[in-house]
């Protein structure tokens, strides 16, 4: 049995993926013609040619535009239900999806509409396809922290459906301590916290991540290598990163997956995972960063089996939910490690 077997069969947990990043240009066309969107590409094709980015901004530029079609809440749903069935062919057992509401506020379309499209298709993905999920808030960096905190007021209503809040979009010059307030407010009404830093930004972000913010995971973090005490606090704390290896080199992090720092990341032993970040414009779901990465830095199947436990002890479950999916990885370890 190869490797590549045993990734397939793999039960999957995905805790970094931001859902308006799974909208492939296919449905983004299909959703443009329903809503009368006027898009700045002629076909799927200019689109996916469009995908060639220098850094996080060139691709956040175009992912912004992306999102202009998504007006109606079947939008949202259709959307996120296209991610749920990638997630079946992945085997992605559980998943903690990021959504950004601003990028659809601030175009009028109202905060419910977001969550009420979203919502419906994790509770028919929870049914239909015995996938569970939860659900966090990213603010976007790049605006201030008063439309993050009225953001957040938005929210309070939809409490029980939104597990935690994050921090995304574009790092440099938005240092964590930016939303230190709202992230103390959110925390006071029981929300749990993550934010990205270390993408792009210095190992400073991810020390203010973890110090202003009180985060539970990091989300890449990749940057830590280059501060050899960070790296002791975050092993000592088994903070958890959520490292996206296709995006990274998408976004030019890294010149190659082969000089990825993933597999130094495991080896230093930390609580590393592998995510898919925006699959639809970085070239592959979950199953694909595993694939690919595997490939270029030489994983084994106990970095595979390592990567797996580590997103389920990363996650937001409860205990019980985090016992069942340790003995589903126990089964596939039996079958396809030991
Ligand atoms: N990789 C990423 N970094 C920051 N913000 C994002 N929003 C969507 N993907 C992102
Ligand atoms: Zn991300």
């Amino acid at each position: 049995m190869s490797i590549e077997d045993a990734i397939r069969a793999l039960p999957k947990v995905e805790l970094h993926l931001h859902i308006e990043g799974s909208l492939e240009p296919e449905l983004m066309f299909a959703l443009a013609e329903r809503n009368q969107v006027e898009l700045p590409f002629a076909s799927v094709e200019e689109v996916r040619a469009a995908y060639d980015f220098s850094d996080l901004q060139s691709f956040l530029d175009i992912y912004y535009a992306g999102a202009q079609v998504l007006l109606e809440e079947q939008d949202f749903y259709d959307m996120t239900w296209a991610y749920l069935e990638r997630c079946r062919a992945d085997k992605v057992r559980h998943t903690e999806i990021f959504f950004d509401p601003q990028t659809h506020t601030d175009r009028g379309v109202p905060f419910d509409t977001v969550i009420r499209g979203i919502t419906r298709a994790l509770d028919d993905g929870r049914e239909q396809l015995g996938i569970s999920s939860e659900l966090i808030l990213c603010f976007l960096r790049h605006l201030s922290a008063e439309a993050a905190m009225a953001t957040l007021e938005q929210a309070l209503p939809w409490k029980e459906r939104i597990i935690g809040v994050g921090l995304d979009s574009s790092e440099k010059g938005h240092p964590p301590e930016k939303f230190q307030a709202v992230f103390d407010r959110a925390r006071a009404e029981g929300f749990l916290t993550v934010a990205h830093a270390g993408e792009e930004g210095p190992p400073e972000y991810i020390e203010q991540a973890l110090d202003l913010l009180k985060v539970k995971r990091i989300d890449h973090g990749v940057r830590c290598l280059e501060d050899p005490l960070l790296v002791r606090r975050l092993q000592k704390e088994r903070m958890p990163l959520t490292v996206c290896p296709l995006s990274n080199v998408k976004l030019c992090v890294f010149d190659t997956l082969e000089e990825h720092n993933l597999k130094t990341l495991l080896d230093a032993n930390l609580c590393a995972t592998i995510n898919s970040d925006d699959p639809a414009y970085f070239g592959g779901y979950i199953g694909q960063n595993f694939l690919e990465t595997a490939e270029a830095l030489k994983l084994g199947l106990d970095d595979i089996e390592t990567l797996a436990r580590n997103a389920v002890e990363a996650s937001f479950l409860d205990d019980d939910g985090k016992q069942d999916l340790m003995i589903q990885i126990d089964d596939w370890a039996e079958r396809y490690v030991h």
